[in-house]
């Protein structure tokens, strides 16, 4: 299959970076940013369940941190499709090297990227402009039940966010600090 796209490989174990193939003309521009088989061909499966995106005025606020559990955990592949935007994944996998370890990365509308947050994982971003416009596909469906997160200013996880952080939602801002007794998203071999 012609790749238009290629993966390339994030600190964290199974996260990556999709760059995008643009194809520029006279009329702008065209590019794939989403293919099932290139990912399959690229070990993620990520065929998308549903399709989000979110809209947030203010420079500096920060949304997260989010993920699902198990059976209803979930690949994430971030887009942001206006302004800026610091996009931060934290390895919850308390099997894994980098657990409790977090890496951002700058998307923008122009970064002709996007970034798949595996399952295990929680998931955030601060504005670093004004209207930031975020799409991004998810591999599960939307399960309140089963949604958890953690505080965005977590001293265990210390993520350095670019700008001071504001407009926390009531949910986020009320997330208890991690403890020793955090185990973090257990992900059993067939999630
Ligand atoms: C995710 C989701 C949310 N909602 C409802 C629940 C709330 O009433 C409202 C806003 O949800 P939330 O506060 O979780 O939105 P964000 O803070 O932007 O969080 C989202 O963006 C961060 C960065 C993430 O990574 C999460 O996947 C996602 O939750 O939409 C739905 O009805 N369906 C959905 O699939």
């Amino acid at each position: 299959m012609k790749q238009e796209f290629s993966l390339e490989p994030l600190p964290l174990a199974g996260a990556f970076r999709i760059r995008h193939k643009v194809f520029a003309d006279s009329r702008g521009m065209f590019k794939r940013i989403g293919c099932h088989q290139a990912l399959l061909e690229a070990g993620v499966d990520a065929q998308p369940r549903q399709v989000n995106c979110s809209m947030t005025p203010q420079q500096g606020t920060v949304r997260g941190m989010h993920f699902q559990l198990p059976p209803a955990a979930e690949v994430k592949i971030v887009n942001c499709f206006n302004g800026a935007l610091f996009d931060v994944l934290v390895d919850l996998r308390p099997d894994s090297d980098t657990f409790l370890h977090w890496y951002g990365e700058r998307l923008t509308a122009d970064s002709h990227t996007s970034l798949i947050i595996p399952k295990g994982f929680a998931h955030g971003f601060q504005a670093l402009t004004d209207n930031v416009l975020m799409m991004y596909l998810n591999s599960t469906d939307y399960s309140p039940e089963l949604e958890g997160g953690l505080h965005p200013q977590d001293p265990t996880l210390a993520i350095e966010w670019p700008l001071p952080v504001i407009g926390l939602s009531q949910k986020d801002a009320e997330r208890a600090f991690i403890d020793n007794q955090f185990g973090g998203i257990v992900l059993a071999e067939h999630d």
